[in-house]
């Protein structure tokens, strides 16, 4: 007789039911100390017949409050792969995403294969995670790139070094979310392109690296006037290559332990930055004479762009109170830190890149020296096209004459084409873009001409004095040379006093020998 199907579970039930009151007694009564071996040979046993390798990825690790790595790079794994095949799966927001990262919920399961291998990828929450599955190093790395591109960057502050207790870091942040990219980058493509391929060789040359036994970063200096795109640079460097950025302010560090202890606190795929390297560090000593030349070279030259450098640094030296030296730099740049695994880009900027210590930009240090410009027609175009999405106008041929006339920075070439309010169109902006640049040409002519001028009656000056001081000693000659003849001529009476005995002895000496001479001469 077939049971029935309420008696088959009846019958199923009891026999749970039964099962679990043996556990149960296995538990209370069996003696602990053969609880262990049993377990042991039951697994063996099981293994026999089990025809599956299993491992486990615990989600939690250590003391149990940070995420496994592992963990998390499976789960975007899955998410990239998988998820197709999960009828239930969780969403979440995990920190530092940008994306809704979808995992399968518990229990679900699903199959992927590698290699000619099948595996299923099962995840448990009776412990964290007991799934079934096979991995290696290579899906890991896929994962974690996956984790690299979604992650959400930030942005690092060095903090003030006064008080930062026990627990306080060393850096705060914000999420970095600064829009610029090589492409709204107003410069040169060729040099453009160069940096980018420069940049994207670095990030993948880790193998290279290691090869040629070098750490794996690289150093760049970007230099030219303010306004020019060298932070924009950086935050377009950062978004390529998805890194976040620490931005180091030198005169809030205390000394060079501190620069090393900052420093060593980085983490990989970062840009650590230090912009006004020749403003913000104070080179003891060699530093100083140094700033005594900048500072006779900037009376000499005042043109408002140096004014606005010559501020930036006295800001700098009034609120100076670090004591890291270009030693100490170096010291980072080679030493300790460059020991530190992962991969690192390093940058530094300035206004005046013939300041620098050649100690501090030499190839090896700042592996690339980029410089950023006034506004060439190049980088007009690409600002014409971000800001006013134009392509081409009549208005290009002008302003390409007036680019090369004058010096603008893409920073006041791209103030004037920004429509203002009330959305105006593309060639009122082109407009008053030809109009600030003759202006500037004009403003450049004039300030030319005044400098010139001032050259001349500086030159005129010191000719004036020149001459004035050869007048005056002449003067003086003269005056010397009447009391100097004053006394030559009593010298004279002397002289001819003295001569009259002088010859009057010397010619009667003189005589008798000539005389002995002369005979002696004829003999
Ligand atoms: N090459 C450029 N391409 C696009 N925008 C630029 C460029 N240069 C400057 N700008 C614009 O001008 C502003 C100022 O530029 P940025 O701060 O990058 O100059 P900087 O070279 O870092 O100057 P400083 O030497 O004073 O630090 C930016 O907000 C950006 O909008
Ligand atoms: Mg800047």
């Amino acid at each position: 007789m077939i049971p029935s199907m309420a008696e088959m579970m009846t019958q199923v039930g009891s026999a749970i039911a039964g099962l679990m009151v043996a556990y149960a007694m296995f538990q209370n009564y069996f003696p602990y100390e053969l609880r262990g071996p049993i377990r042991r040979y039951s697994q063996k046993l099981i293994n026999f017949f089990y025809p599956y390798i299993q491992i486990s990825f615990p989600e939690y690790h250590g003391d149990g409050f940070a995420r496994s790595n592992a963990f998390t790079a499976i789960e975007r794994y899955l998410n990239a792969n998988s998820t197709t095949q999960a009828k239930r799966l969780k969403a979440n927001v995990v920190r530092d995403s940008e994306a809704i990262v979808l995992t399968m919920a518990n229990h679900e399961e699903v199959t992927d294969e590698y290699q000619g291998i099948k595996l299923r990828w099962a995840s448990s929450e009776t412990t964290p995670i007991a799934s079934q599955f096979h991995s290696t190093p290579e899906k890991t790395r896929r994962g974690k790139a996956i984790t690299v591109k979604e992650r959400r960057r930030k942005l690092y502050i060095n903090n003030k070094s006064e008080g930062y207790g026990y627990r306080r870091s060393m850096w705060s942040h914000v999420l970095f979310e600064h829009p610029a990219t090589f492409d709204t980058l107003a410069m040169d493509p060729d040099k453009k392109l160069d940096i980018i391929n420069d940049l994207l060789n670095f990030s993948k040359s880790k193998d290279y690296y290691a090869k040629i036994g070098k750490a794996w970063k690289r150093g760049y200096l970007l230099y030219g006037p303010p306004g020019t795109g060298k932070s924009t640079m950086i935050a377009a460097m950062a978004n390529l290559l998805k890194y976040d950025i620490y931005d180091v302010e030198l005169t809030a560090v205390k000394d060079n332990t501190e620069l090393r202890k900052l420093l060593i606190d980085t983490s990989s795929k970062s840009i650590v930055v230090i912009e006004d390297i020749d403003c913000s560090l104070d080179l003891t000593g060699q530093r100083e004479k140094k700033k005594d030349n900048k500072e006779e070279e900037n009376d000499k030259k005042k043109d408002d762009e140096k004014d606005a450098v010559k501020e930036k640094m006295k800001k700098m030296e009034e609120n100076k109170t670090s004591q890291v030296t270009l030693s100490g730099l170096l010291n980072f740049i080679d030493g300790l830190w460059s020991a530190c695994a992962g991969e690192r880009i390093i940058v530094f900027t300035t206004n005046y890149v013939e300041k620098l210590d050649p100690a501090l930009i030499r190839r090896g240090r700042m592996d690339k020296h980029i410089e950023l410009a006034y506004c060439g027609f190049e980088a007009f175009k690409v600002l014409a096209k971000n800001y006013l999405d134009v392509d081409w106008h009549d208005l290009f041929g002008t302003i390409k004459r007036l680019l090369e006339e004058t010096k603008m920075t893409p920073a006041d070439v791209a103030e004037n084409l920004m429509p203002k309010l009330g959305g105006e169109d593309g060639e009122t902006c082109l407009m008053r873009l030809i109009k600030a640049l003759e202006e500037a040409k004009e403003e450049a002519r004039v300030k030319a001409e005044e400098e010139e001028k001032q050259k001349a009656e500086k030159l005129a000056k010191e000719e004036e004095e020149e001459n004035n001081k050869e007048k005056e000693k002449e003067n003086e000659n003269l005056a010397n040379g009447v009391k100097e003849n004053g006394e030559v001529n009593e010298a004279k009476t002397d002289n001819l006093e003295n001569g009259g005995k002088e010859n009057g002895e010397v010619n009667t000496e003189n005589l008798e020998n000539g005389v002995k001479e002369n005979g002696v001469a004829t003999k």
